[in-house]
């Protein structure tokens, strides 16, 4: 082949030889095409389904990704789960209550669900099983409620999707609502829990309260701390709470106003508990008379605070089985919510109520007590209460709770230690090296 004709037949292959009227060719031919395609009407239907259909399949195809990203986030979900969430829910006994439970691997939701569902009442409950304190007792409180056929979701109550899941599966008749941020010191180190769980986990439980049909009747916990610097004894539930002297006094006692205003715009049932620092077997490690029992027998010293002119601080300690009958009795006396759709229907009832001991008892005298039932010395530091929260003396008249819930609290503190103490021993033996924690 000569040279010159070789290299023709290779810019043949690359290039057009007539690069304009090969363009205009191309473009001829694709217009053909086109106007083949749309020339009729019913063909330009058709294209017209078939975007449709695309973009149906690409929306739904992102639907898919974000579900399944949402499931493998979280560990709830899916056919299995709702199962044990409606079996959990099953009442056993005729006229039993449904109850979702928050905050059911705590001290407190742990004795409730237990309770309830002893009794033959549905109960699942709810739990992020944060790390505030040893998340592995909140982990062996909720194998024992697994044991007896409580199941307890691992979520957050800020989760919306969770909350709405949860209600369109059971018909919750009431909810037991005590997740919190617990706590008086720890506010000063992370104020923002306190916001994140008693103010805005509180919204979200509520809206998801008032969207259900039908609306449950809301339980929940409040705190004496609301008394804050009250100094009228015994505290009743008409005095003053306008003087919180802790930030987690001042969420609780917002937690009552916002309860308020779900009654009052949407029929929500409300009843707040207004807890005296309450004690006893599978309590909170974060608590005095825990962290006291864990150094008492560890051979470390204590930190008792001492008040205002050498004045010893008193709570009104209260033991939790009597705090569990106080729930109980909300619950079995809670009027209805008349909201539906979203909508107040009528006037539904709004209580507040005093749970407590009703005899105070000093620090020191509980360190003396702890000393007695774990047979050790306690190596006592006194200081002075610093500003951390604190208030001098907690004090409950409950006259309106022995009234209206037939409560009547009836262990003191030495009989409510020694089972604490004997939980403790049977739990941690006397080799207990746990981290320590928030006090
Ligand atoms: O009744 C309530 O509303 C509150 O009761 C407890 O709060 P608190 O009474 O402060 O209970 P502890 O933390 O067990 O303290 C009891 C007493 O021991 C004192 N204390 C605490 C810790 C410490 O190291 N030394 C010490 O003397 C405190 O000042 C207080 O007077 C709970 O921690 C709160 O969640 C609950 O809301």
């Amino acid at each position: 082949m000569a040279p010159e004709k070789n290299m023709r037949s290779l810019q043949d292959e690359l290039l057009p030889s007539t690069p304009g009227k090969f363009k205009l060719e191309q473009r001829s031919s694709h217009h053909r095409q086109l106007y083949r395609c749309f020339s009729s009407t019913s063909t330009m239907f058709l294209w017209a389904l078939f975007l449709i259909a695309l973009t149906a399949s690409y929306l739904s195809f992102h639907s898919f990704i974000d579900t399944g990203n949402r499931y493998l986030a979280v560990s709830w979900g899916g056919i299995q789960w709702e199962r044990q969430v409606r079996n959990s829910a099953k009442t056993h006994r005729s006229g039993g209550m449904s109850v979702l439970v928050t905050g059911a691997g705590g001290f407190v939701g742990t004795h409730v669900s237990l309770a309830l569902k002893k009794r033959g009442d549905g109960v699942v409950g709810i739990d992020n099983f944060n790390n505030y304190y040893d998340p592995s007792l909140k982990k062996a409180r909720k194998a024992l409620l697994q044991s007896q056929g409580v199941f307890v979701v691992e979520g957050d109550i800020n989760d919306s999707h969770l909350l709405a899941k949860l209600f369109d599966v059971v018909a919750f008749t009431h909810v037991m609502h005590l997740a919190a941020q617990a706590g008086v010191r720890y506010a000063m180190e992370n104020p923002n829990s306190y916001v994140h769980s008693n103010i805005a986990g509180l919204v979200t439980l509520l809206e998801a309260c008032k969207t259900a049909n039908p609306q449950p009747a809301v339980v929940w916990a409040s705190s004496s701390s609301v008394y804050g610097l009250n100094e009228k004894v015994p505290f009743s539930e008409s005095d003053q709470t306008d003087q919180p002297a802790s930030l987690y006094a001042a969420t609780k006692k917002a937690g009552e106003e916002i309860t308020h205003t779900y009654n009052h715009i949407y029929g929500l049932s409300i009843t707040g508990l207004r807890f005296f620092t309450v004690y006893g077997p599978w309590g909170r490690p974060d608590m005095a008379y825990f962290s006291f029992t864990r150094n008492i027998i560890q051979g470390k010293p204590i930190t008792v605070y001492r008040g205002k002119n050498q004045v010893d601080l008193a709570r009104d300690f209260t033991y939790i089985d009597d705090i569990v009958k106080g729930c109980v009795g909300s619950l079995d006396t809670a009027g209805k919510s008349t909201g539906s759709g979203g909508k107040k229907r009528g006037p539904a009832p709004y209580r507040i109520f005093n749970l407590g001991n009703t005899s105070p008892v000093t620090v020191p005298a509980l360190v003396s007590v702890l000393e007695k039932h774990l047979k050790v010395k306690a190596k006592r530091n006194v200081i002075d209460m610093p500003g951390n929260g604190d208030v001098p003396f907690t004090h409950a008249n409950i006259s309106h709770a022995r009234t209206e819930l037939g409560y009547k609290p009836t262990t003191d503190l030495e009989t409510g230690l020694k089972k604490f103490v004997k939980w403790y021993l049977s739990y941690y033996g006397y080799n207990h090296h746990a981290k320590p924690v928030n006090n």
